[in-house]
């Protein structure tokens, strides 16, 4: 999987990918991350992105002219690649989509911008537009960051032999189970028995009503779906 990442703050993305999973994806080679600086994209000497926005109104406007000079040479090489532009108006990202995306694209161009906004006919040449969440950011990187690493650990051999578990829960439609480990005993907060009988069913069954009890405390609108079993279960809470 290779991420082209357009951004005018390279740096951002460059410091985040060389940690965890992302720094061991990278070095297994598992993930190419490529981050190109937009004012490398620009035609004049002070590299401008931004201007004053037409019909007046706060704050500055990213110019198309850079997205377009970036995205025209990746595009050079003629291989096939999903745009992305990460935008407060986009559609909602989920664990699903990251899914989608992981199975779908071989190749990615994460596209951010800054400031108000970007110009909107830099979306002629984008497939999808994304959002990570009903709040705004000061810019599209962490959202591209969010994209990256959420698609990374769902490629087969990224997280190495240790589960995801995490993901499985927000894929089958709930929030993940309490996690514990050493010590048992902390100035007298202990680890739930169960935990401790190694009865794997018993754990098993335990998890799960902890991980359905905590999805409709506090996320309901996640429990869509759902098996007979746990249905039953869910019921046996309310
Ligand atoms: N939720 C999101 N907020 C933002 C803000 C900017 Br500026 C760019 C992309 C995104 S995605």
């Amino acid at each position: 999987m290779k991420f082209e990442v357009l951004t005018i703050f390279p740096e951002i993305i460059e410091c985040y990918i060389k940690h965890g999973v992302l720094g061991k994806a990278l070095n297994k080679g598992i993930v190419e991350v490529k981050v190109y600086n937009l004012r490398d994209f620009t035609s004049d000497k002070h590299k401008k992105v931004d201007d004053y926005p037409y019909g007046g109104g706060a704050g500055m406007v990213m110019q198309i002219e850079p997205f377009y000079n970036a995205i025209m040479h990746l595009k050079a090489d003629e291989k096939p690649r999903k745009l992305v532009l990460l935008s407060p108006q986009g559609r909602k990202f989920t664990q699903k989509l990251a899914q989608k995306f992981m199975e779908e694209s071989k190749a990615m161009v994460l596209i951010c911008g800054r400031y108000e906004g970007i110009d909107e006919r830099v979306k002629a040449f984008v497939d999808e537009e994304v959002s990570i969440g009903d709040y705004v950011l000061s810019g599209g990187e962490l959202a591209a960051l969010v994209i990256i690493d959420s698609v990374v650990r769902l490629i087969p051999g990224a997280l190495g032999d240790e589960l995801s578990a995490v993901e499985d829960s927000f894929m089958k439609g709930f929030l993940d189970y309490p996690h514990y480990t050493r010590p048992e005993d902390f100035k007298g907060m202990k680890v739930p028995e169960v935990l401790l009988s190694g009865d794997h069913k018993k754990i098993a069954l335990w998890r799960k009503r902890q991980a359905l009890k905590n999805t409709l405390k506090n996320r309901p609108d996640l429990l869509k779906n759902l098996s007979p079993e746990d249905m039953r279960i869910l019921k046996e809470l309310c």
